[in-house]
C-alpha cells in the first residue's frame, strides 16, 4: 500500500495565530481518511496547503510523489476539491457549471459532454443538470459541488466539511455517495469534519486540536483508547454490593439503583462481575461512542 500523501513538519501561521504547528502524517492510497477537530483546529489550513491553495511556512507535502511548491500544476490535475464555501455560478445550470470546470482541464467537445454526463450520473443528479445551481436545495448543491470536483477523474477527492449545514437526511445521502465513490473507484478521499458519526466509516482518523495532532488511529482503536466504557449492575441486595465494591476498592456511582463502574476495556468488566456474581439481578456493558472519544481526546464537544 503506497502513501499518496506524505506530510512532514508542516507549519503555518497567520501573523501571531499559529494555525498549524508542525504536523506529520500520511494518507494511504484508496483509503477514506478523516481529519477531525473542533472549530479553529487548523483543518482547513491543512487541506488548503495540501491542495496547493495556501503556501506553508515550512515543512514538506508530497502528493502522489510530487512536492507541493514544485509540482503544483501536476498536483492540481490529480485532485478534486470541495471547499466549505463553493462558488458555483447560481445563474448557470448545473451542467454548465460542471462543463466550465471540465474545460479548465482541457476537456472539450464530446469528451467534455461525456465527462459531465458521467459525473452527474455518478452522484445521482442527472435530472438536475438543466436546473440553475442557485435553485437547488442544500443537499442537491453539495452533490453538484462533488460532481464538479470529479470531472477531471481525480485520484484524490478533498472534502472540507462536506455535510455542514445539511439536514440529517441529505447528510446521510451525501455520505453514502462519498463512501460508494471511494470503494467503487478506489479513490482516496480526504475529508475534514467535526461530525463524529462521519468518521465511524473512515479507514484512518487524525484528530487535530490547536494546530497539533492529538490522536490518531482507526475509529475502533480511538474508541477503545479514549472513550470510556461502563459496567451497569442492578443488584439483588444493595447493601451487599456497596460492601463488596468498597472492600475491593472499586469506585462506583449509583443512579436509580443502577451501580455504574467506569472500565477501560470491555473485558475489564469480567473480574468485577465475578466478584458480585451471586448478587446480580441484571448487568450490561455500555461501549463508549465516537463522541465520547472526541471529548476524551480534546476535552471539547465537537459539534458546532
Ligand atoms: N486567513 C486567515 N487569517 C487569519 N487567521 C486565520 C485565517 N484562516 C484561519 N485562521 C485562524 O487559524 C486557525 C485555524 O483555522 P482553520 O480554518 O484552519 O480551522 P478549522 O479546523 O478548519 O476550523 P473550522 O472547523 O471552524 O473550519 C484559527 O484560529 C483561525 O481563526
Amino acid at each position: 500500500m503506497s502513501n499518496i500523501i506524505e506530510i512532514k513538519n508542516l507549519k503555518k501561521s497567520y501573523k501571531d495565530v499559529k494555525a498549524v504547528k508542525g504536523i506529520d502524517f500520511y494518507v494511504e492510497e484508496g483509503k477514506l481518511f478523516a481529519l477531525l477537530g473542533p472549530n479553529g483546529a487548523g483543518k482547513s489550513t491543512t487541506i488548503d496547503m495540501i491542495c496547493t491553495a495556501l503556501k506553508p511556512d515550512s515543512g514538506s507535502i508530497t502528493v502522489d510523489g510530487k512536492e507541493v511548491g514544485k509540482g503544483d500544476n501536476a498536483i492540481r490535475k490529480e485532485i478534486g476539491i470541495v471547499f466549505q464555501d463553493n462558488f458555483l455560478d447560481p445563474i448557470l445550470t448545473v451542467g454548465e457549471n460542471i462543463s466550465i470546470r471540465g474545460s479548465f482541464y482541457g476537456l472539450k467537445g464530446n469528451e467534455l459532454k461525456n465527462a459531465v454526463k458521467k459525473v452527474c450520473e455518478t452522484v445521482g443528479i442527472t435530472d438536475l443538470m438543466k436546473r440553475p445551481y442557485g435553485k437547488l436545495s442544500g443537499g442537491q448543491r453539495r452533490r453538484a459541488d462533488i460532481a464538479r470536483a470529479l470531472v477531471n477523474t481525480p485520484k484524490i477527492l478533498f472534502l472540507d466539511e462536506p455535510t455542514t449545514g445539511l439536514d440529517p437526511q441529505s447528510r446521510q445521502n451525501v455520505w453514502q455517495m462519498i463512501t460508494k465513490l471511494q470503494k467503487e473507484n478506489n479513490m482516496t478521499v480526504f475529508l475534514t469534519t467535526h461530525y463524529m458519526e462521519e468518521v465511524t466509516d473512515a479507514d484512518y482518523v487524525i484528530v487535530i486540536d490547536s494546530g497539533e495532532i492529538v490522536a490518531k488511529g482507526t475509529p475502533a482503536t480511538l474508541k477503545e483508547k479514549y472513550a470510556k466504557n461502563y459496567l451497569h449492575i442492578t443488584p439483588k441486595d444493595k447493601e451487599k454490593i456497596v460492601k463488596t465494591l468498597k472492600y475491593n476498592n472499586i469506585d462506583f456511582t449509583v443512579i436509580a439503583d443502577v451501580y455504574t463502574v467506569d472500565i477501560d476495556k470491555t473485558e475489564d468488566a469480567l473480574p468485577i462481575i465475578d466478584l458480585v456474581r451471586d448478587n446480580i439481578e441484571s448487568f450490561e456493558v455500555i461501549k463508549g461512542t465516537m463522541d465520547d472519544a472526541f471529548i476524551g481526546i480534546t476535552g471539547k464537544e465537537i459539534r458546532k
